[in-house]
């Protein structure tokens, strides 16, 4: 029985790996995405490519494992922290110095976490964001609250007192699970593809977000403009619109030019493939 156990666990752990490499993977090749990386183009970076974010995301596969398998020991947020930290280094080296996935490090990590403490009670249809919420939402507030870093993200967060990062997170995820995945859904029953679904689900989520991406680049007009872009693409019909991919690209191209980055509307992008990917009825999308 003993051998049976740790196959499985041994199994679930790299599924669980392997689905949150691809669900940044799949973040990272969605075109059009305003501003963003794809494959398509580099959008408003300079320092990076899809080959930049290719590296990134494979050298974080150990690191998912690492923090489920934590999650499955009912670790500590210490614990989670330290894993995190190493991760951004193992990033860091893969990228030479290029921050792509120091946010998704954070919002993915915590979600594996959460999985591998529900695995670990036996509850299949387990309320992930509660668990992130009660294990260790006060933890990140705590850690919010002492953060004195000079970060793009912490500087933002007291400038113009919003959560970032770890607000989305010690909230639990509301973006992903009460804005990205119910819209991702949708669409996928509407009868649209992947692609439809995935950038309907983006713009859901950029047009909510407080993403400190946007505002470290170009402040609260700069946020304001990119939710005012995603709030009209939807309300004149999103992806179910005749011509909505060229409006969807017409967009990208003008946050281009602006050089305007949701790189955190990004994350939660990633963290709502990862959570579809894993729960039974969405997994096709
Ligand atoms: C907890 C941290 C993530 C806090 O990081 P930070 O102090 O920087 O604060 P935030 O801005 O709040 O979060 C950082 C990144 O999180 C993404 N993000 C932004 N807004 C939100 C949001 N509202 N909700 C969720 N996530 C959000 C975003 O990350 C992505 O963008 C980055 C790439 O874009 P880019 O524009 O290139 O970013 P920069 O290089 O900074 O700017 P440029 O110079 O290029 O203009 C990339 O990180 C994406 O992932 C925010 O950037 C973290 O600091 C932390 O404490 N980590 C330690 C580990 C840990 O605590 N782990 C716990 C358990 S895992
Ligand atoms: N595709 C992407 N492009 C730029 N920044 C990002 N942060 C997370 N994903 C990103």
């Amino acid at each position: 029985m003993a051998l049976i156990a740790s196959t499985v666990y041994r199994l679930r752990t790299q599924q669980v790996a392997r689905a949150a490499v691809r669900a940044l993977y799949d973040e990272m090749c969605l075109y059009p995405k305003p501003g963003l990386v794809s494959k398509t183009d580099n959008g408003s970076h300079d320092d990076m490519q899809a080959a930049t974010f290719i590296k990134s995301l494979f050298s974080l596969r150990h690191y998912f494992a690492a923090i489920y398998q934590a999650g499955t020991r009912d670790a500590d947020f210490a614990e989670l922290t330290r894993l995190g930290i190493a991760a951004e280094a193992t990033m860091l080296r893969a990228t030479a110095g290029v921050n792509t996935h120091r946010g998704a490090i954070f919002n993915l990590g915590l979600l594996c976490a959460a999985l591998g403490k529900a695995d670990a009670a036996a509850l299949p249809n387990a309320d992930l964001a509660q668990i992130v919420i009660d294990s260790w939402g006060a933890d990140i507030k705590l850690a919010d609250s002492k953060d004195m870093s000079s970060s793009h993200g912490n500087l933002v967060c007291r400038k113009y007192a919003v959560g970032g990062a770890r607000g989305e997170a010690a909230a639990g995820f509301p973006h992903v699970f009460k804005i990205g995945l119910p819209t991702l859904v949708a669409i996928h029953q509407a009868g649209g593809n992947a692609v439809a679904a995935r950038c309907q689900s983006f713009f859901a989520i950029m047009a909510a977000l407080e993403d400190t991406n946007l505002l470290h680049r170009a402040g609260a007009d700069g946020l304001h403009y990119a939710r005012t872009s995603a709030i009209s693409f939807l309300a004149e019909g999103g992806v179910f619109a005749a011509n909505w991919l060229q409006r969807a690209k017409h967009i990208h191209q003008v946050f281009v030019a602006r050089r305007l980055s949701p790189g955190g509307s990004a994350d939660l992008l990633a963290a709502t493939l990862f959570i579809a990917a894993l729960t039974e009825r969405t997994a096709v999308i």
